[in-house]
């Protein structure tokens, strides 16, 4: 018995047979050295179908040749390619002559059905001749002994009634030809070119299969596991060799692909739980021309989609939902603006809702991106949301997204809403005292419950979101005007931070100017010093109410480089000529006029005066808050900028 080289490249047969047989093919494998290996076997005592399994699975035969019995076993125990050496007429003819030589009268054995044209031969050859078939090694035997019994002394056949024969003293002679052996080794060879095609079709698949992250199993029409991959075979703590082959029904039964076999019932995306893990279950039919023949079953793990989906969110993130601004970058240093700064920094570590509040342009959405950036969630989405410039109908949609179908134009697919894009993020809900009272309630339930329901939608979706909220508008007295829901003021108002207004704070507005006009003026491709030409202005500009804040100042300072452009000396600067571009700063009425070059402890005490002491109207006066106002008049120094 000679074992191939599992490594060859030619293909592999095995020949399995009786010794007679065996013996008889000699030449005929001679023939193919260089064309295949060939492992003879030795496949007497019906243990030819445990050698030949014992082949296939160590992979060491492409495909078997055999005859007779020996052939129906192999065919009918293996999933492997037999090739059978098949008797032809002329085959039992050349033997019957050979035959004839020796007896008049001759027994044939032959595995299968008896041959009908024998009898025409036997006319022929004229000598008698008498033809047995059996199905069994045990019905050959018996077959045989009853033709010795009825004198038989030369038999024709397969080659364990040769072999019969020959231990009986009688003559055997065995009705294979060379040719028909020949004919067996060259279909085996064409069966293990297939086979190997598809072995390596199989491999390629098997491969894309075990490299899957997801669980796979699949079912053939008998709902036997035809093929596990690696992530199945470990959730299920069995590996492939105990899984392969055996009914699903042993495994749990939340794994059934009963109604995808028995009615084509396809699953996509059903929840099941399995070894303490949610996973989502596809459930596929796998057809053939049409038809039925096995389903397959994929599993994955929930946690991964969820992460898929945050990294999907966070890739999001970075091409619109960003947070830019930091606490590094915000300018101010009175008092006022560093109480705000540091009130906001402790926010920035805790999770909890904020509620910004301030005149527009002061630095809500500034404090708000900064708050998000020095956040743990600081790499996750920043998502600003304003409730003024979306109608009712439409900003419902935008928070929440709706379901494809949920109403006439809706998106195919769904849309998502943006407390969905801000999940693991933060959502800044700005204006929110714009925000109409039945939106109201669904924010209400969304912070509440923590997950929303896409408008048309029956399921919820939870989101982990962290809320800032800003407003211009002074939310409690709203409240007490029913004009916005007092519950959700209380859940919103958390944490509070208050922005000042820039005329509260003009400590700050040398160096935001100084700030914004030096970067308007660079990008005209002015070198002119701003800190030096802004410095005649600056009372000025103290003293101005700024109304729009910061946002209104930024506006200021471009126009002031452009103003400053025409210039190419600073000795040259028309300094009342600015009152053309920026006549605003040089407006009368409770501000200082052209000219005013009075600090704000000098405008706060000259407007005591004519207030004739009332704060309230002093401070209306001035456009500013009475705590300013208090500030104001009692700052010893001009204040340092
Ligand atoms: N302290 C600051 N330092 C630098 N820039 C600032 C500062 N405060 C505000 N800004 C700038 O002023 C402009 C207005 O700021 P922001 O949009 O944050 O104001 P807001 O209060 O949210 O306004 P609105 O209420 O109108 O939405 C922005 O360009 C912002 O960069």
């Amino acid at each position: 018995m000679s074992y191939p080289d599992p490594g060859a490249e030619l293909p592999r047969l095995c020949f399995l047979s009786y010794r007679q047989i065996r013996e008889f093919a000699v030449p005929v494998i001679a023939e193919y050295t260089g064309r295949a290996q060939i492992e003879v076997v030795d496949g007497t005592f019906g243990g030819a179908l445990a050698i030949a399994r014992d082949r296939v699975e160590r992979g060491l035969a492409d495909a078997f040749v055999s005859a007779g019995s020996n052939a129906s076993i192999l065919r009918a125990g293996l999933q492997a390619p037999v090739a059978t050496i098949q008797l032809t007429g002329f085959d039992i003819l050349q033997a019957l002559i050979r035959a004839r030589s020796i007896a008049d009268r001759v027994g044939v054995v032959m595995y299968g059905q008896p041959i009908p044209e024998l009898d025409a031969v036997k006319d022929l050859l004229s000598i008698e001749i008498v033809q047995h078939a059996y199905q069994t090694p045990d019905d050959a035997r018996q077959r045989f002994e009853q033709l010795r019994r009825e004198g038989f002394r030369v038999i024709v056949g397969s080659s364990l009634v040769v072999e019969f024969a020959e231990q009986a003293g009688l003559q055997g002679l065995l009705a294979y030809s060379l040719a028909s052996v020949r004919k067996g080794f060259e279909d085996a060879l064409e069966l293990a070119r297939v086979a190997r095609l598809e072995a390596g079709r199989y491999e390629q698949l098997n491969g894309v299969l075990h490299s899957l992250q997801d669980a796979v199993l699949a079912v053939d029409r008998n709902h036997r596991i035809i093929a596990v991959n690696p992530p199945m075979q470990k959730l299920l703590e069995r590996d492939a060799g105990a899984l392969v082959g055996r009914p699903l029904d042993l495994l749990p039964p939340e794994l059934s692909l009963r109604a995808t076999l028995d009615a084509g019932h396809q699953e996509s995306a059903g929840l099941l739980r399995l070894g303490g893990s949610d996973w989502i279950a596809n459930r596929t039919a796998i057809r053939e021309r049409g038809a039925i023949v096995g389903a397959a079953l994929t599993l994955y793990e929930a946690g991964r989609i969820h992460e898929a989906d945050t990294s999907l969110r966070v890739q999001q993130r970075r091409r619109q939902n960003t947070a830019r601004h930091r606490f590094g970058e915000l300018i101010g240093q009175s008092p006022g603006f560093i109480r705000a700064m540091q009130t906001a920094r402790r926010y920035a570590h805790t999770d909890m809702t904020v509620l910004i509040s301030g005149e527009s342009g002061v630095g809500k959405e500034l404090f708000a991106q900064a708050i998000h950036n020095e956040s743990r969630r600081a790499d996750r989405p920043f998502v600003a949301v304003n409730c003024a410039s979306f109608p009712e109908t439409l900003l419902e949609s935008e928070l929440f997204g709706y379901e494809e179908g949920a109403f006439t134009g809706s998106r195919r697919g769904g849309k998502r809403g943006l407390f969905e894009a801000a999940h693991t993020g933060t959502l800044f809900l700005d204006e929110i005292g714009d925000m109409p009272l039945a939106l109201q309630s669904h924010l209400l339930r969304v912070l509440q419950e923590r997950e929303v329901t896409r408008l048309g939608a029956t399921a919820a979706i939870p989101v982990d979101v962290r809320v800032i909220a800003a407003t211009h508008q002074p939310l409690r007295d709203m409240v007490a005007q029913r004009r916005f829901r007092q519950d959700l003021y209380y859940r919103i108002n958390t944490l509070q931070l208050e922005i000042p207004a820039l005329r509260e704070r003009p400590e700050d507005i040398p160096s935001l100017l100084r700030m914004r006009v030096a970067r308007a003026m660079e990008q005209l491709g002015s070198r002119l010093d701003a800190a030096d030409l802004l410095a005649p202005w600056l009372p000025r500009m103290q003293s101005y109410a700024w109304p729009g804040n910061v946002r209104e100042l930024e506006n200021i300072s471009e126009r002031i480089a452009v103003f400053l452009m025409q210039y190419a000396r600073p000795e040259d600067v028309d300094y009342g000529a600015l009152r053309h571009d920026c006549p605003e700063l040089f407006e009368g009425g409770a501000e200082p006029g052209p000219g005013d070059a009075r600090t704000p402890r000098e405008r706060a005490l000259e407007a005591l005066r004519i207030s004739g002491g009332n704060r309230r109207e002093a401070a209306r006066r001035l456009g500013v808050s009475r705590s300013t106002l208090w500030r104001w008049a009692n700052s010893p120094e001009p204040p340092s900028f």
